[in-house]
């Protein structure tokens, strides 16, 4: 069985040991590293697994994977430099920080050991992530294949070249917040309209519930279903005209264009003196 340290248990941390313990992983096999004494005892408590030191964490680990926010990520590889990693030992890291190249960790390792790069995002607490992969110059097909085991058991996975990762994080690393505003925007205007909060959110969730499976499962498009919804000169055609209108269009090209744009420079090392520690 594969051994799994993950370093970090924040907001990613927590939604990849959940969704792995809820898939059967056995809490004997994850171990995790967290700074912060408070949160490693609410981990510890909520999934019964070992809370440890990020040097006591990878002893013995198959997989580390890191879920720290980059700006803390040049602190957790020196610390892994000074462990005993050993790649030939068929030790793998994956790291889950947005805009860090894979070199940034290789050059500070042991050399040739191998790193797989991912974008994951937090619906994987609910095994429906998806995560793209990409391989690190010394990964090989074996250790993209137990990376895709792993967060398979969450969620999809895709597997890309890591120049398209930047991309990948704009689209479905961010993702889940844009459908989370665009919850909120209907919430707020179900509201507006005069229905009592709690009915305009159930309406919303299900709704966003049902498009999503008649998405993933009808096999017609966005563009052929939102069509079938849209009856000529009705209530839809007269909505779509005001989001149109709005620029909702553009504003998604311009959004994920920054979110990637954010992604590639995200880790300069301008950040850390900068004090920036983006998440
Ligand atoms: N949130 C998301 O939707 C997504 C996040 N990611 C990536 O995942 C990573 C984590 O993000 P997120 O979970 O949101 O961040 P959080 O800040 O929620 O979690 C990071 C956790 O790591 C802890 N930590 C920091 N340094 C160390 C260390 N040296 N040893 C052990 N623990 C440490 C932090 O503790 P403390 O608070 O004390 O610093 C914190 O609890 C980021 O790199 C982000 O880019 C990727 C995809 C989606
Ligand atoms: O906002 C961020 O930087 C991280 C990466 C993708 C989602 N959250």
């Amino acid at each position: 069985m594969t051994r799994i340290a993950v370093i970090g248990g924040g907001r990613i941390g927590e939604a990849l040991i959940s969704g792995l313990l809820k898939s059967g992983r056995a809490a004997r096999d994850l171990v995790i590293a967290e700074s912060f004494p408070a949160r490693a005892e609410e981990l510890s408590e909520r999934f019964g697994i070992r809370v440890t030191t990020v040097a006591d964490a990878c002893e013995g680990a198959d997989v580390v994977v890191i879920a720290v926010k980059p700006g803390d990520v040049d602190g957790v590889v020196a610390e892994l430099a000074a462990v005993d990693l050993d790649g030939d030992r068929e030790q793998l890291l994956v790291t889950l920080a947005a805009g860090l190249p894979t070199t940034r960790y290789e050059n500070k390792l042991p050399a040739g050991f191998p790193v797989v790069r991912v974008m994951p995002n937090t619906p994987m607490l609910v095994g429906e992530g998806v995560s793209a992969i990409a391989a690190g110059r010394f990964a090989k097909a074996e250790h993209l294949e137990t990376v895709h085991e792993l967060l398979g058991a969450v969620g999809k996975v895709v597997t890309v070249t890591e120049s398209q990762l930047d991309a990948v994080t704009a689209v479905s690393g961010s993702g889940p917040a844009y459908f989370f505003l665009v919850a909120e925007a209907m919430i707020d205007a179900g509201v507006s309209l005069g229905l009592a909060r709690t009915t305009a959110a159930d309406l919303v969730v299900q709704t966003m519930i049902g498009s999503a499976a008649m998405l993933a499962e009808s096999g017609e498009s966005a563009t052929e279903l939102r069509a079938a919804v849209t009856s000529p000169g009705g209530t839809t055609a007269a909505a779509v005209r005001e989001l149109e209108r709005g620029g909702l269009r553009t504003a998604f090209y311009d959004a994920l264009s920054a979110a990637k744009a954010r992604s590639a420079t995200m880790g300069a090392p301008a950040e850390k003196t900068l004090g920036i520690s983006a998440e």
